[in-house]
């Protein structure tokens, strides 16, 4: 390897692999995990020079960057680190690094508590809450609402393909909730029964569009039919601050292997030489549009996602070129 090639420590690489494969989920728990893996790439750096080290810190930050497009909190928290490493030696850059880092992990978890409680106050005694997907941001409310002596049922979504609804049951379980377990497909029905809809989000956009697992737009979408409020639990790292100039936010589409075995390919399309062959699209997330949200829950208060974008200036100003692109 040329000597002016970056370093990224074989632990990071390991975190990125584990977001890829979505053995790290869950856009808070990415965060976390990132900011973590910079810190060991912090402190396992045996650069020569200041310019190296930042080199590799970037390189990093930039392998983690690539795994999933979505969750806006990945991101988010690889600014928050680079944007607090200064210093004019390696040990300066480490250390500060590291402490940026830590801070950032500090922060999300007090977030996390803290909309737990903002979120709590809308659930009352006796409520049935509705869930896709698994949201620890979603599930923090429910747990502070518990703590404040507030009983509520879960209908939990098993959310195909991957089947995140079965950590939230396990989860709720846990808890001591009640939980009925249904098929994506028989949220409709059991809405009749449901006092809230409550989902998560891996980015928050400008205009209050929440990107969140694929299927929260139909639910969303249902819901508001049902006249059913629909509460999205989302601390800040989760609003995308290139919505506001414009940017889109990119659908990760990922394997087909996660809807379909190769068997099942093969039973379907197996003597169809002749045709073109089976298209399987796995897209993760969709966009719910503002007008069938109710709520965004952050750990700074509840807003109507039209003024989210209100919050969004405030925490983020205009958004800069991002600190791993090579100045
Ligand atoms: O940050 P928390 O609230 O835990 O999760 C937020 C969202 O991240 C998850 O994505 P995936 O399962 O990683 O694809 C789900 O879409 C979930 O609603």
């Amino acid at each position: 390897m040329g000597s002016d090639q970056p370093v990224v420590d074989p632990a990071v690489t390991a975190t990125a692999d584990d977001i890829a494969a979505m053995q790290i989920r869950g856009a808070a728990t990415i965060a976390d995990a990132a900011a973590a893996a910079l810190a060991t790439q912090a402190e396992r750096s045996d650069a020569a020079t200041p310019a190296a080290f930042e080199r590799d810190l970037r390189a990093s930050a930039r392998e983690l960057y690539e795994t999933r497009p979505t969750a806006v909190s990945l991101p988010n928290a690889l600014r928050y680190v680079l944007r607090g490493t200064e210093g004019e030696t390696v040990s300066a850059l480490q250390s500060s690094t590291i402490d940026a880092a830590e801070t950032f992990r500090a922060e999300l978890e007090q977030a996390q508590s803290k909309l737990g409680e903002i979120g709590a106050n809308r659930l009352r005694d006796g409520d049935v809450v509705m869930t896709h997907c698994h949201s620890t941001d979603a599930l923090a409310c429910i747990e502070a609402a518990l703590e404040s002596g507030t009983a509520v049922e879960a209908i939990v979504k098993e959310t195909r393909p991957r089947k995140q609804g079965h950590i939230t049951a396990q989860r709720l379980r846990e808890l001591g909730v009640p939980v009925t377990l249904i098929v994506d497909n028989a949220a409709r029905r059991y809405l009749d029964e449901t006092d809230h809809v409550l989902v998560g989000a891996d980015s928050i956009a400008a205009d209050g569009s929440v990107i969140n697992k694929i299927g929260t737009s139909g639910l969303a979408v249902n819901a508001r039919e049902r006249g059913v409020p629909v509460m999205v639990a989302a601390q800040t790292i989760k609003l995308h601050p290139d919505t506001m100039t414009g940017q889109t936010v990119a659908i990760e589409m990922r394997e087909e292997a996660e809807v379909l075995s190769a068997d099942e390919r093969t039973a379907i399309d197996g003597n169809a030489d002749e045709m073109p062959p089976l298209r399987v699209e796995n897209p993760a997330f969709d966009v719910t549009p503002p007008r069938y949200v109710d709520a965004i829950v952050t750990e700074r208060g509840q807003f109507p996602p039209e003024s989210i974008v209100t919050l969004m200036r405030e925490l983020f100003g205009e958004t800069t070129a991002e600190p791993w692109d090579t100045t």
